[in-house]
């Protein structure tokens, strides 16, 4: 059973998930080696393909990072690699970010990272997740949030830190900002980054109680904007974008700029402070050991 404090989700048999993820290798090299729809060649890393598509100037970003999309300091690394190469592409105006593992968008920060390493590392590690978040939360792209798996925690913030979320209708697929139920605290700017999505009051509900959104809660609450039947939203993601898309970029980019900026800056102008709590905060008795219990649940579900 996948144990998301106070949700149980059945857990897939180990033969199924090895048999959809080599399935998805699979699909995923003949992919990369096939090159994108359009003619465009798909690139990426080995976390993160890119699917380009310079005929409507969106391209696919789909995250891979098995088993569950832990946002790992390689993957951080790759994305903020990724999503400047696009930004400095003319040719793109929109990102459909999405995930190329089966039934998980991101599972959040990487447990592994955060538990038994030293300071340097934990300061290593968190300013990657902070140079991702100030990237992906103003770049002036449209990114457009394609949620087709589970969601929790930083992996939640990757998606409100999108312009626009669609979430897979099923119910496995929960999304929030979790933290508490770890017994750690989310940062000001996951903080923030919710309250500017749904408002303080929704926010701070869900941050004290540490709240995993099945999607119709989600879309009524408003951390999603979309819920579609499964297999279709890539298929929405795309055609949202033509909405975003059909407005002028400068106008567009500036209104995006004007609503973020401020809240951006919040984290720039206190970068290294920032940096500093976590470590400390990670580096107390009482944290590391809250850490391991909780992996430690997580891996001994599966016995
Ligand atoms: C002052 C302020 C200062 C700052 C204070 C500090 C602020 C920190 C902010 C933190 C933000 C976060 O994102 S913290 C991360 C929060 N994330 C979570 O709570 C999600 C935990 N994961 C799950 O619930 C589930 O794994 C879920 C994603 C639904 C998938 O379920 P499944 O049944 O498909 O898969 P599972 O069997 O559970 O997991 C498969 C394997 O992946 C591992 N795994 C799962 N999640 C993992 C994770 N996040 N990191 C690493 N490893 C993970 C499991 O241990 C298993 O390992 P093996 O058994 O070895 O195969």
């Amino acid at each position: 059973m996948a144990l998301l404090a106070g949700l149980r989700v059945p857990a897939r048999s180990l033969l199924r998930a090895g048999a959809r993820l080599r399935d998805a290798a699979l699909g995923r090299w003949e992919r990369a080696a096939g090159g994108g729809g359009d003619g465009a060649r798909s690139f990426g890393s080995q976390r993160v393909l890119v699917e380009p598509d310079a005929a409507t100037g969106v391209a696919v970003m789909k995250l891979w990072n098995p088993p569950v999309n832990s946002l790992s300091l390689d993957l951080l690394t790759e994305l903020v690699i990724s999503l400047e190469k696009l930004e400095n592409e003319k040719t793109f105006r929109g990102i459909i970010l999405t995930s190329d593992l089966p039934g998980i968008f991101s599972a959040g920060l990487d447990l592994t990272e955060m538990c038994g390493r030293n300071p340097a590392h934990y300061a290593e590690y968190w300013k990657a997740l902070q140079e991702l978040w100030l990237r992906l939360y103003q770049t002036h792209l449209v990114v457009i949030a394609a949620i087709n798996g589970a969601s929790p925690a930083g992996g939640c913030l990757l998606a409100l830190s999108c312009d626009y979320r669609v979430l897979a209708d099923n119910p496995k697929f929960i999304i929030g900002l979790n933290e508490t139920l770890l017994g750690i605290v989310a940062p000001f700017w996951f903080k923030d980054t919710m309250i500017n999505t749904i408002g303080h009051r929704a926010t701070e509900r869900a941050l004290q109680l540490g709240l995993l959104f099945r999607p119709a809660e989600a879309l009524q609450v408003g951390v999603v904007d979309q819920v579609v039947p499964e297999g279709q939203v890539q298929g929405a993601a795309l055609s949202a974008m033509t909405q975003w898309l059909a407005i002028p970029d400068h106008a567009r980019q500036l209104t995006k700029s004007m609503m973020r900026k401020a809240t951006a800056d919040r984290l720039l102008t206190q970068r290294e402070a920032d940096i500093q709590n976590f470590v400390s905060f990670l580096s107390r008795d009482s944290i590391q050991k809250a850490l391991q219990v909780y992996l430690e649940k997580l891996r001994q579900k599966k016995g």
